[in-house]
């Protein structure tokens, strides 16, 4: 399963400078995990989890392997790019193909490093860029639904199913509101095939200045009140100085973070946030050759969740063994677990926790 998070901003913003620290610790890493830069603006970074090293440590495992997430640098959206502004089509296409929006805006006051509008301000930039979105969504539902209306009025039922979900989407549009604002309930999975731009959920990274890289300035807070308001979510991070420690040796890192006031890289905050967004939780097996994470979508049942390990796993499914992540440490492993009575034998229907220690029994 592959989940990535889209990079996108006003040009000048920080976006290739977040990207490149992300993908650079990815690279610094890569000794020990396979992780890599896909593509010169597609970057695959691992998922921190210290509960990873704990059951590792309790496991004896030789080797470590944590999940992973993608993040795709998109270049700067300008004013006009719905209506193909500065390669604006293609930029909003790069969007469309991501699972979830990581919205950077500029918060950092410099002198040097040139504001296409002027002035910072972010909550005018993030209206700006929403507004594009919003604009490329109304084009393309409005697109949609002369075709829909037609087979609707000759009696196509899935017309007219397709038309009660999109036509109070296009109505808040048309208001102003974005259509994560506009899904009704149970209807996620039918929106989301919808392939709308403002349907996908946001994550405002606050590009602060060095000085600030901990506690934020008046530009992020009123950035965070946004989100509150809207129900999303965001961070504070200095790119530039996330540039930095990028290139830093491990052992260095956690030194200079603390001289800084920062208890951990803005970049795990930004993965853990982004990852979080897109309704993904995390399982693991255990053994002595590997530690393992696991990446599922919350709500995943047993089977499923085997599938995402081979599809042997889910076609053959028997049972699940699994212990929770507290119980397992607690109990020193797997055979204190099973002593203590932790471990339980799960069937079909089990839905997987975050955290849950798995073995799976299977037979193809
Ligand atoms: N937190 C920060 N403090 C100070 N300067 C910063 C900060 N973050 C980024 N910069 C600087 O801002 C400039 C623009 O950054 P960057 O190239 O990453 O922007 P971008 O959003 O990717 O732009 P484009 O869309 O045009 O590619 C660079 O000179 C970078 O060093």
């Amino acid at each position: 399963m592959g989940f990535n998070c889209g990079i996108v901003g006003l040009p000048n913003v920080g976006k290739s400078t977040l990207f490149n620290a992300l993908t650079q610790t990815a690279a610094a890493q890569a000794a020990n995990y396979p992780f890599c830069t896909i593509e010169p603006n597609v970057g695959r970074v691992a998922v921190p989890d210290p509960r990873l090293d704990t059951i590792a440590a309790i496991g004896k495992s030789a080797k470590i392997v944590p999940t992973s997430l993608e993040f795709v640098d998109i270049a700067g959206l300008v004013r006009g790019a719905s209506r193909g502004e500065g390669l604006g089509n293609q930029f909003l296409a790069n969007i469309r193909e991501t699972d979830a929006i990581v919205h950077v805006l500029r918060c950092f006051e410099d002198d040097d490093v040139t504001h296409v509008e002027g002035s910072v301000d972010p909550l005018r930039d993030a209206d700006t860029i929403e507004t594009e979105l919003m604009l490329a969504d109304m084009d393309s539902l409005e697109k949609r639904i002369a075709g829909l209306q037609k087979r609707a009025r000759g009696g196509d039922k899935e017309a007219a199913a397709q038309l009660s979900l999109i036509e109070p989407i296009l109505a808040g549009l048309r208001d102003g509101r974005p259509a994560r604002a506009s899904i009704p309930k149970g209807e996620e999975e039918a929106v989301r095939r919808l392939q709308l731009l403002t349907s996908k959920p946001v994550l405002y990274v606050c590009n602060v200045e060095e000085a600030n890289a901990a506690s934020g300035n008046a530009h992020s807070e009123k950035v965070f009140a946004r989100a509150a308001a809207e129900g999303a979510k965001a961070v504070v991070v200095s790119a530039a100085i996330e540039a930095e420690i990028s290139q830093m040796a491990a052992e260095d890192r956690a030194e200079f973070l603390e001289t800084l006031g920062l208890s951990d890289s803005g970049l795990d905050r930004v993965i853990a946030a982004g990852y979080g967004l897109l309704g993904l939780i995390t399982y693991f097996t255990v053994g002595p050759k590997e530690a393992r994470a696991w990446t599922i979508i919350k709500g995943m049942k047993a089977p499923q969740a085997a599938g995402v390990i081979h599809g042997d796993f889910e076609r053959g499914f028997i049972a699940a063994e699994t212990i929770p992540f507290d119980d397992y440490v607690a109990c020193k492993g797997e055979q204190g677990a099973k002593e203590a009575g932790k471990m339980r034998v799960e069937g079909k229907e089990y839905v997987v926790r975050d955290g849950d220690i798995m073995l799976f029994r299977f037979n193809v």
